[in-house]
């Protein structure tokens, strides 16, 4: 009823047109609480609604003056929870291939808050995109190869060469180039596998010492398409990327000098790549104006520098990006989904109407209707919550 009583704000006057848009799709995903997290009493604070194309409820405890009960704020915004990966990768994933078949860069990548789901998300997606690259269905003679690395801080690791450390450096044409990683031929989608699969036990190993088993590195999958037939520099390259989850200091299980420098290179990074995509044309900066041309340094994060290609507008080949903003729906984390959320609303400006169900729909909705339902101080008292 709310949604249908909403009226998106109008467009400013005098705001600048947007120039083209980028090429990116976004999708948001809610994971299902696990059964642990169910016996630990952590409460479902974020979940979709089935009769609503693409909205979804976010409940925020607020603790009132005066014992009044918690109040729900409730923000519609959009997605479809217990939306399965095969399901993601049909709709936004699959068509990356066989773009990247003809020679232009597709890519992926999983954002979100420590324990949403992209790893969960992007190795599922992983299986399905080595099934599709060998089942027959793709056109000419091609050369297949593959890199997967990791970036940690500012340093990055060949998850093929026993996370051998190697440098990401600018070539004299501005191109990034990996230096000495490695790079192996694939032939088969049980041999893709088993490379993902080592890389992903070396990467989980290096990290498990790290207290609390969540990775704070950004994994890369990078897949090279030869094509024999064409001039070399032309090859199409897919990038299946599980960015680390972005925390805030205060969350750090440990404080250690090691540990916090580590956290603030990761936040960093994230940030340098919110405002790299900021700056992209076609983005809105949230009140309806083109951004400026500011300048972003995406020569501080490792992770900006091997995305580069995303924002360069020297790029001769083209790209198209999906990115899958994966959330946690425990009322513990709503600060970190809303923030997910408006991560992907600043993204989903620049994409066409939503097509179903998991798309993000208008950028306005979540903050004007949840202030309305927070200024009209509906009071909607949470049982049990308290308790746990
Ligand atoms: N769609 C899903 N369905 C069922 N379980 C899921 C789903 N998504 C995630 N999980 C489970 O939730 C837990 C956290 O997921 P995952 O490790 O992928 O999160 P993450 O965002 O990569 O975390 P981090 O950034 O801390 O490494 C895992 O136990 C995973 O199996």
């Amino acid at each position: 009823m709310l949604v249908h009583r909403f009226e998106p704000p109008r467009q400013k006057t005098g705001s600048k047109s947007k120039t083209t848009p980028p090429n990116i799709t976004v999708v948001t995903r809610v994971r299902p609480i696990s059964s642990e997290e169910g016996s630990w009493g952590l409460v479902v604070a974020v979940c979709s609604r089935s009769d609503s194309i693409g909205a979804v409820d976010l409940h925020k405890l607020r603790r009132v003056v005066g014992g009044v009960p918690p109040l729900i704020v409730i923000l519609l915004i959009s997605i479809g929870a217990d939306v399965q990966t095969k399901i993601i990768y049909d709709d936004v994933v699959h068509s990356l291939i066989p773009w990247a078949w003809d020679g232009n860069v597709g890519t992926l990548f999983a954002y979100g808050q420590k324990g949403s789901g992209k790893t969960f998300t992007v190795r599922g997606l992983e299986h399905l995109v080595a099934q599709s690259l060998f089942d027959g269905t793709l056109e000419g003679e091609r050369n297949l190869y593959l890199a997967i690395f990791e970036l940690a801080g500012n340093s990055a690791y060949d998850l093929l060469s026993a996370r051998a450390p190697f440098p990401v450096r600018e070539d004299h044409l501005g191109t990034t180039q990996l230096v000495g990683i490695q790079e192996s031929q694939i032939g088969s989608t049980p041999e893709l596998l088993a490379l993902l699969n080592t890389a992903n036990e070396l990467r989980r190993s290096a990290h498990t010492v790290k207290n609390d088993g969540s990775l704070r590195s950004h994994a890369v999958c990078r897949i090279r398409i030869e094509r024999p037939s064409q001039e070399p520099g032309r090859d199409g390259i897919l990038y299946l990327i599980d960015l680390a989850g972005s925390e805030a200091a205060r969350d750090v299980f440990s404080h250690l000098t090691e540990r916090m420098k580590e956290t603030r290179e990761l936040n960093m990074s994230l940030s340098v790549l919110k405002d790299y995509i900021r700056s992209m044309p076609g983005i809105d900066k949230g009140d309806g104006t083109a951004p400026s041309k500011a300048y972003i340094p995406f020569r501080q994060s490792t992770l900006t520098k091997v995305l580069k290609h995303l924002f360069d507008s020297s790029e001769s080949r083209q790209c198209r990006t999906t990115v899958i903003a994966c959330i946690n729906p425990s009322f513990l984390d709503t600060g970190a989904s809303k923030n997910t959320l408006r991560y992907a609303e600043m993204l989903c400006q620049s994409q066409p109407a939503p097509k179903w169900e998991v798309h993000y729909p208008s950028a306005h909705t979540m903050h004007d209707l949840s202030y309305r339902v927070a200024n009209k101080e509906k009071q909607v008292p949470v049982l049990g919550l308290l308790r746990s």
